[in-house]
C-alpha cells in the first residue's frame, strides 16, 4: 500500500547497530553514519577487536579524528571474551564513553574468532554489568555445525538466552539484529529488560531474494535471511508501536572482491540509505506515522540516554542508488546498487 504522506518530520534518529570498521575505511563509514544519525552504536568486532577500555577509547579517537559530521556521538562497546574480567567491566563503564559489552559466541560471524566459547565464562563479567548497568547486546546465534544455519538464532533463544536473562534478571539485554518470529515472540514475552534491534534489510528482504533465481552475495549476512514468514514477523514487531523494538542497521561493509567470491563475507552496507530503507519497509505496511518512535524514541529510552532534541525532515523525492561506494581504497556494493530509492532525508 502507498500511502498520501510524502513528507516527515521526526526527531533525529541513531543507529543502535553498526560496523564502521577502522584504518583508511573510517572517513568513508563515517561520513555515512554521520550524515543524519545522532548516535550510533558502534560495534567492537576489529582485527584484533577491542576487548578492553584502552582499545576501546582509542577506537573512539580514531572515529572522531576521521571528522564527523554535526554532533554525531559514537557510543563505543566493549567485546566480551572467556577472558573478561568485572574489574575490566567497571573501568569500561566508569569512562562513560563504553556503554555496552558484546556477546559474540565464537565462530558466529565475521571477526568473531575470539569470542566467548562457553556463556557460564562470562558469568563474572555479566554479574559485573548488572551490577554497574552495562548492557549487554547479543549476537544471538548457535554455533554448533551441526545446527541448520536456518534455526541457529531459534536455538540460541531456547538454550543460551533464555539461561542468560533468567540467570541476570537486571541486566538489560539487546538481542541483535532478530530474524525470525520465534525471537519476536521471546522479547516480547520477555521483562521490559530485554529488547531487540531489526535491520532494514531484514524488513525489507527474505531469502527467496538472496537465492531465487540466482545467488546474490549482497544480500548475504547473519543471521542469514529467512523465510517470508518470519520477515512479516520482523515487519509486524517493528511497526507495532512496541518500545522493545528499535533501530540498529547492523551495516557491514566488506569489499566488493570479498563478497563476490567463491567464499563471500557475511554483512550487507545499508548506512547509504538507512533511515530511507526503513522509510520504504515502514511504508510499504501504511504504518510510517510509527517510524518515529522505532527510529528516534525506544533507543534512548532502553539505553537510558536522553533523545535527541532536533529533528530531520524525509521526503518522498526518488533517488537512484550508486552502483558502489568507495571503501578507504575499495568499493562497497550496497544495498539496492543501481535500483531506486524513493525517500531521501533532507535535513
Ligand atoms: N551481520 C553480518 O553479517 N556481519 C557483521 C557481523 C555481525 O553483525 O554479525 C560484520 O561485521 O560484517
Ligand atoms: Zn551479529
Ligand atoms: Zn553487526
Amino acid at each position: 500500500m502507498t500511502s498520501t504522506v510524502t513528507t516527515l518530520t521526526i526527531t533525529r534518529p541513531d543507529d543502535w547497530h553498526v560496523h564502521l570498521r577502522d584504518g583508511v575505511q573510517l572517513k568513508d563509514t563515517v561520513r555515512d553514519i554521520s550524515r543524519y544519525m545522532g548516535r550510533a552504536i558502534i560495534m567492537p568486532n576489529l582485527v584484533p577487536p577491542a576487548t578492553c577500555t584502552e582499545t576501546a577509547l582509542s577506537y573512539r579517537d580514531r572515529i572522531l579524528a576521521a571528522e564527523p559530521q554535526g554532533n554525531f556521538k559514537p557510543l563505543m562497546v566493549l567485546y566480551l571474551t572467556d577472558k573478561t574480567t568485572p574489574e575490566e567491566i567497571k573501568k569500561a563503564k566508569a569512562t562513560g564513553h563504553i556503554v555496552a559489552a558484546k556477546l559474540y559466541p565464537a565462530g558466529a560471524t565475521t571477526n568473531s574468532d575470539s569470542g566467548v566459547t562457553d556463556i557460564e565464562n562470562v558469568y563474572p563479567a555479566l554479574e559485573a554489568m548488572e551490577e554497574v548497568g552495562m548492557l549487554l547486546l547479543v549476537h544471538g546465534e548457535v554455533t554448533d555445525s551441526s545446527i541448520d544455519i536456518f534455526d541457529r538464532e531459534k536455538v540460541f533463544i531456547e538454550t543460551k538466552l533464555s539461561k542468560i536473562v533468567d540467570t541476570f534478571p537486571n541486566l538489560k539485554v539487546v538481542l541483535e539484529h532478530i530474524t525470525t518470529q520465534d525471537a519476536v515472540e521471546f522479547v516480547k514475552g520477555a521483562s521490559d529488560n530485554v529488547a531487540a534491534t531489526i535491520t532494514a534489510h531484514h524488513l525489507l528482504y527474505n531469502r527467496n531474494h538472496m537465492l531465487a533465481g540466482g545467488i546474490r552475495p549482497h544480500y548475504y549476512c547473519l543471521p542469514i535471511l529467512k523465510r517470508n514468514t518470519h520477515q512479516q514477523a520482523l515487519i509486524e514487531a517493528a511497526t507495532s508501536g512496541s518500545k522493545k523494538f528499535f533501530l540498529g542497521t547492523d551495516s557491514a561493509p566488506h569489499a566488493k572482491d570479498k563478497k563476490e567470491a567463491a567464499c563471500g563475507c557475511a554483512g550487507a552496507y545499508t548506512a547509504h540509505a538507512a533511515l530511507e530503507l526503513y522509510a520504504e519497509a515502514f511504508e510499504e505496511v501504511d504504518a510510517l506515522d510509527k517510524l518515529e518512535g522505532f527510529a528516534s524514541h525506544f533507543g534512548p529510552d532502553f539505553y537510558n540516554l536522553p533523545r535527541n532534541i532536533d529533528t530531520i525532515t524525509i521526503k518522498k523525492s526518488p533517488w537512484k542508488v550508486p552502483e558502489s561506494y568507495p571503501l578507504g581504497g575499495t568499493d562497497v556494493v550496497p544495498i539496492k546498487a543501481g535500483d531506486m530509492i524513493d525517500w531521501m532525508v533532507t535535513e
